[in-house]
């Protein structure tokens, strides 16, 4: 049997841009939270390291060594010393280049997966820079529980008792692929202020993504997605996820939910929806 791991699906309650660094990266600060489903991954032993991808969203994705997959594995293999093999298999359920971690998931489970397969004692703190390496959510990624992020996203706090986890969601993208840098570039440098702290949900309600107007300027789209939503029975909150251009809604009940998701896919069949809970 090959062992299985979930690249879940990663929301930004709130995403607040305070800087732009001398590096290119900008200091943020953002409340993770993830969702039950996302990407699933499988690994069993072979002597060489080998990726295959199926699924609704792999079509067009690189199997080849610049996925994050394979860069996860290599990066871990290199760390462990080892130059053991894997089968990966990876079913891309998540849109690519989404704002919902996507790629930085797939690399996070795969480093818990190969971890295990491996058997292999790696300290936290390697695991934390292997991920830092692979890309700036990939640390949150590879926690997977409600987080506040700051610096680049890779500095977390896990937060406990959240209150976030089992509250039902509603995923909705209108199938436009938005790029993570090109949209950080398009912000305006205006630092709106902090986000708050205490209560992950009361701060997220107080706050903002910054990554919106940006994406919104270049996906005009996503102002719809975000209306459609806000406008359902029962939303705590309805906004974009990280740079786009898949956005949220957090619902009072998983009926509230479950209507909206018909709703959704009945008024705009071409746009894709994920109905599940917050882990
Ligand atoms: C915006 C966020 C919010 O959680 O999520 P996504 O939209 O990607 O899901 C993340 O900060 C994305 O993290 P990740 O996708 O891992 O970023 P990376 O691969 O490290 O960087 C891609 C590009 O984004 C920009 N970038 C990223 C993070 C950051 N704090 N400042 C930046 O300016 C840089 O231009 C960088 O070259
Ligand atoms: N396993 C993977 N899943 C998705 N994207 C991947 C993967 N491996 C590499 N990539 C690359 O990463 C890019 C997505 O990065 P990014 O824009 O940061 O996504 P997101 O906003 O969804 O986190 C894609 O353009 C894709 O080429």
């Amino acid at each position: 049997m090959p062992l299985a791991e979930t690249g879940f699906a990663k929301i930004n309650l709130a995403l607040h841009v305070r800087r732009r660094r001398p590096d290119g990266y900008h200091d943020l600060e953002t409340l993770f939270a993830f969702c039950a489903d996302g990407d699933e991954l499988t690994a069993g032993p072979a002597d060489a390291l080998t990726l295959a991808i199926v699924g609704p969203f792999g079509e067009g994705l690189s199997a080849g060594e610049d996925n994050l997959v394979l860069r996860a594995a290599r990066a871990l293999q290199a760390a462990a010393g080892i130059a053991r093999g894997a089968a990966i298999r990876l079913d891309k359920r998540l849109p690519v280049a989404s704002g919902i971690g996507g790629g930085s998931a797939d690399a996070a489970a795969a480093m818990r997966l190969l971890v295990r397969l491996w058997a292999i004692d790696v300290p936290d703190a390697t695991l934390h820079a292997i991920a830092a390496d692979l890309g700036a959510d990939v640390p949150a990624c590879l926690v997977s529980k409600s987080l506040r992020g700051e610096g680049k996203g890779d500095a977390l706090d896990l937060l406990d008792d959240a209150g976030l986890a089992g509250v039902p969601v509603l995923l909705v993208n209108p199938r436009v692929a938005v790029p993570t840098g090109p949209i950080f570039q398009r912000w305006d440098g205006i630092d709106r202020g902090a986000l708050a702290d205490g209560d992950p949900l009361a701060a997220a309600l107080a706050g903002r993504n910054d990554l919106e107007p940006p994406a919104r300027a270049l996906q005009p789209v996503i102002a719809e997605v975000v209306a459609a939503l806000a406008a359902m029975r029962g939303v705590r909150l309805a906004r974009m996820s990280g740079s786009g251009a898949t956005c949220f809604a957090l619902f009072d009940t998983a009926a509230d939910r479950d209507e909206a998701a018909r709703i959704v896919q009945d008024r705009f069949p071409r746009w894709w929806s994920l109905a599940t809970l917050l882990r």
